[in-house]
């Protein structure tokens, strides 16, 4: 599992990997005021960095330890806005389907009580081999 720990920009977000099955992980992470807007609300990179990698790692965690993919295309839909207020959400990333080549992921980006704030579908290549 340590390929699936956060890097880099999750690692600078405060994002964190809490449950990992095969094709499933839930990440946190918290919009704190460094990752606002000029309107003063969680910039809509924020959600997607973690929409996007709850799909990668969902993904990757339903591949043989010698494979990886990346994302070929994601799309994000941003159904409330986010603040500090909203305390830390949970990114949960559910593989729909994968074939030799490609996986297809869904994720739903929600607060302690439920609420949604984003979700996403992903499109990802795998690769045989990691690079
Ligand atoms: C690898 C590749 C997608 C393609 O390799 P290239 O050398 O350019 O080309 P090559 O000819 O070798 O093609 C190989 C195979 O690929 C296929 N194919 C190509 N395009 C498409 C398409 N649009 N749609 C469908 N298939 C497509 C092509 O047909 C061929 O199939 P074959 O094998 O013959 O059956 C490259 O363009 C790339 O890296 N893109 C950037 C991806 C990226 O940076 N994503 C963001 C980072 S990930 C992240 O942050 C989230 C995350 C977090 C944690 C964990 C996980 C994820």
């Amino acid at each position: 599992m340590d390929r699936e720990q956060p890097h880099g920009l999750t690692k600078l977000l405060g994002i964190e990997l809490v449950e990992a099955e095969e094709g499933y992980v839930v990440l946190t992470g918290t919009a704190t005021p460094d990752v606002y807007n000029m309107l003063g609300i969680a910039h809509g990179g924020f959600a997607a960095t973690l929409l996007d990698s709850a799909c990668g790692l969902a993904a990757t965690s339903a591949l043989p330890d010698a494979s990886h993919c990346v994302t070929l295309e994601v799309k994000v839909a941003y159904h409330a806005a986010i603040t500090e207020d909203a305390g830390e959400l949970r990114a949960i990333g559910n593989v729909l389907s994968l074939t030799r080549r490609t996986a297809y992921a869904e994720a739903k980006l929600v607060d302690a009580n439920g609420k949604l704030y984003g979700s996403a579908t992903s499109t990802l290549y795998i690769a045989p081999q990691r690079t």
